[in-house]
């Protein structure tokens, strides 16, 4: 098992796909509660790097499943896939929910990282698939997103937490580190009870 922190840089990237950065990659899969052998799935998978690093600490001995729309982040997601050698994971390209149902598996986590306008019905169809005591685990950037995506879990019934990250990354300059900024994120977790 290996412990999820994968420095961005060493991620294969194309400018137009936004990647979720290593700290709240931390954050969100520590808060899926992944254990070896788990099952999880990665909605709106972009890069890959939520996907391969939580195949990395779920192992051979669990799964990941990866959903992307677009046909280039498809493409990124599987070539980090191959750049880190991980073999566990299945790539699905489609459109969340609907593709939601090419998943035959039960799962024990859940990050969702895109499909935003649709996130009550993506909810919906994930809960249909999600052990009792598993874990959905969502990101978002606009306090909208955030709202909706926190009522929808509790509509679920979901034990629901949210919280606003804020990271300053160290930068070194000729004097010394200059702290720089990134956009807060909101993380949404919610638990089946
Ligand atoms: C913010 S990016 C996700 C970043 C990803 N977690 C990473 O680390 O690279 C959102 C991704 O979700 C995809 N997406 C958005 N809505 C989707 C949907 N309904 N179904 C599947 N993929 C979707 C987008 O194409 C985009 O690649």
């Amino acid at each position: 098992m290996r412990v999820p922190g994968i420095p961005d840089e060493e991620f294969i990237r194309e400018e137009k796909i936004p990647m979720t950065k290593e700290e709240i990659r931390v954050l969100a899969l520590s808060k899926s509660r992944l254990f070896v052998g788990a099952r999880f799935l990665d909605v709106g998978s972009g890069t890959g790097s939520v996907t391969v690093e939580a195949a990395l600490v779920v192992g051979d001995k669990g799964k990941v499943y990866a959903i992307e729309k677009e046909d280039n982040a498809y493409n990124l997601t599987l070539k980090n896939l191959e750049k880190f050698n991980v073999r566990n994971v299945e790539v699905i390209k489609g459109e969340a929910p609907e593709a939601i149902d090419k998943v035959n598996d039960i799962l024990d986590a859940v990050f969702i990282g895109g499909g935003s306008e649709r996130i009550k019905e993506i909810l919906d169809r994930v809960d249909k698939r999600l052990k009792k005591g598993g874990r959905v685990v969502a990101d978002a950037i606009l306090i909208e997103t955030a709202v909706n995506t926190v009522s929808a879990m509790e509509k679920l019934g979901y034990k629901t937490e949210i919280i606003e990250v804020i990271v300053a990354k160290g930068m070194k300059t000729s004097k010394g580190y200059a702290m720089i900024s990134r956009n807060p994120v909101f993380v949404i977790y919610g638990e089946k009870v």
